[in-house]
């Protein structure tokens, strides 16, 4: 029988960490925009090839990417980004929809900052797919460090992984603002408040955000300077300006733009979602002690 074959696109960050993780268990190939010099660097044609696919592009470039590279050939596709696209307000299972049938498609959610798994430290994932079967597949690709749990709550496990991001960033600038521990708990509290209340107006199960994949995830998010979103909510505290902080932070930090997407879409369907939108008019140039103010009052 034919071995099966895996191959991770993107070689960021988490492409890499995932490339990592991957290889331990089995040949895993990964491909990216430009050349580099890592083991099992293939063309991307040969990457698509594959009958496994670890995607780990940024959010906001998956719809042009899919367009400009990807047939469908029956592979099965596993998702790592994490954001809601800025232009469409559409989450990434819609637009991988139009590529993609949904059983061959999960999600992967829950807390794993990049630089942790790449050294082999333990974690647990989420993977979120309506197929238990490709569920199974992909399980069994996973390395002895890495605990993976299975869901079906795909749209709740896109939320949160999106949502996290921007609150990571509120969560940066109340600690920039050394606004203290009780500010910045009742912060992270009422996110995960707010994050459910937006994911459930979606068709998301209220309890993945208990879980890894909502609490999990926001509080290692929300609470620790590796995150670059935390990085750039610090950065909006001491009054850098974004393009500055992000080109300083030279990777994605997906919440800057999910956070104009959530701004739309809780507009558009009239949810309740404070702390996301003060996030949202910091980044385009509130005062974030005028977003404090606003806060506490209403
Ligand atoms: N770094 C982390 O700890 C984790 C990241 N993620 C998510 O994974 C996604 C990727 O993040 P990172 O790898 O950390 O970011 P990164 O900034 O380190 O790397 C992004 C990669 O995407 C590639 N890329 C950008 N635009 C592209 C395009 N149009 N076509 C093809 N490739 C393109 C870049 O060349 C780069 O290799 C994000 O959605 C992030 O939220 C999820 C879990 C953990
Ligand atoms: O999603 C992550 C960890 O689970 C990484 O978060 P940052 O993109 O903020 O670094």
């Amino acid at each position: 029988m034919k071995e099966k074959s895996i191959a991770v696109i993107g070689a960021g960050k988490w492409g890499l960490s995932l490339h990592f993780a991957l290889s331990q268990r089995q040949k895993c190939l990964i491909t990216s925009r430009t050349k580099r010099d890592i083991k099992n660097f293939v063309d991307l044609q040969t990457a698509l090839d594959c009958d496994y696919l670890v995607i780990a592009i940024p959010a906001q470039e998956i719809r042009s990417w899919l367009k400009e590279n990807f047939v469908f050939k029956g592979q099965k596709i596993l998702v790592a980004s994490k954001g809601i696209e800025a232009s469409s307000g559409q989450f990434l299972n819609e637009i991988y929809a139009d590529f993609v049938p949904d059983e061959n498609i999960g999600f992967i959610s829950g807390p794993s900052f990049a630089a942790e798994v790449i050294k082999g430290l333990p974690c647990a994932l989420v993977i979120n797919t309506i197929s238990k079967k490709l569920y199974v597949e992909f399980e069994v690709c996973f390395p002895d460090f890495i605990k993976t749990y299975y869901s079906s709550d795909v749209i709740g496990a896109e939320v949160a992984g999106a949502y996290k991001n921007v609150l990571a960033i509120a969560s940066g600038i109340c600690e920039g603002l050394n606004l203290g521990k009780n500010a910045q708990a009742s912060l992270i509290a009422r996110g995960l408040v707010e994050m459910q209340r937006f994911g459930k107006h979606f068709g998301a199960d209220e309890s993945s955000f208990l879980g890894l994949s909502g609490a999990g995830d926001l509080f290692l998010t929300a609470s620790s300077t590796m995150s670059r979103n935390f990085r750039v909510g610090l950065g909006l505290a001491n009054d850098k300006n974004l393009d500055e902080i992000l080109k300083e932070l030279g990777e994605v930090a997906e919440g800057v733009k999910t956070s104009i997407a959530i701004k739309e879409l809780s507009k558009k369907h009239n949810i309740y979602t404070p702390i996301a939108n003060e996030v949202y008019h910091i980044i385009n140039g509130k005062n974030p002690k005028d977003s404090l103010r606003d806060l506490l009052k209403n």
